[in-house]
């Protein structure tokens, strides 16, 4: 199980400072998709610059132009991309087909896709890396959560990785690592801490502890 830092609220000088301090416990940085917003591809190309042996993802959301996108984001020297789970098969099988070109990997966001189970089990067979089960901040705000969504997706899909995004804290966490996710994606369960190398080593200890 893999551990994924999302950045969503900061510029790109203050995103490399968190990354510098839990760089040591994390596997992924996601360059979240209000940086990407503000500061432009810019984000991914200067935090892959400075973290070379970091994976990144640029958290685009992709819902339409698959294969464009797919390739931008790469140049910027992404390693992996998310499209949106509630966009048509033909721009999700257009991204996946630009990244094999270019190496990178696909993580499809399932964020406000309604039949879980039966979309999941679609797009697993578009050969896909990762499929990421998650509670936007809107349902966060109304205390929801996508526990019950990743056991709903570990049950179909075959061959992409699972992950789960969303409100995830360092209490909440060992529910999460029972269901067994491969990848856990934490943004401001780290970041919203003052000291967030202790959090985020706190949180990869959990996770190799299993
Ligand atoms: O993609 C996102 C919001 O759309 C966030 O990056 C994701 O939800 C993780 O952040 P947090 O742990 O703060 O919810």
């Amino acid at each position: 199980m893999q551990l994924q830092l999302a950045l969503d609220l900061v510029n790109i000088p203050e995103a490399k400072q968190v990354v510098k301090e839990v760089e040591a416990y994390i596997d992924i940085v996601e360059i979240g998709t209000p940086v990407v917003i503000n500061e432009g591809l810019k984000a991914v190309k200067e935090i892959k610059e400075a973290f070379p042996d970091l994976l990144v993802l640029a958290d685009l959301k992709i819902m339409d132009a698959g294969g464009y996108e797919v390739m931008k984001a790469s140049e910027a020297g992404a390693d992996i991309i998310t499209v949106l789970g509630a966009s048509d098969d033909s721009t999700i099988s257009g991204a996946v087909q630009e990244a094999r070109k270019q190496n990178k990997k696909i993580m499809v966001d399932m964020i406000n896709v309604k039949n879980i189970e039966e979309r999941a089990q679609e797009i697993d067979a578009l050969g896909v890396d990762y499929i990421c089960v998650h509670s936007g901040y809107d349902h966060q705000a109304a205390g929801k959560n996508s526990f019950e969504e990743l056991n709903a997706i570990k049950r179909v899909v075959k061959n992409a990785k699972t992950a789960i995004a969303g409100g995830i804290k360092l209490n909440t966490l060992p529910e999460v690592i029972k269901a067994n996710p491969d990848l856990v994606i934490v943004g401001g369960g780290i970041t919203g801490h003052e000291d967030k190398k202790s959090v985020a080593a706190e949180m990869q200890k959990l996770i190799q502890q299993g």
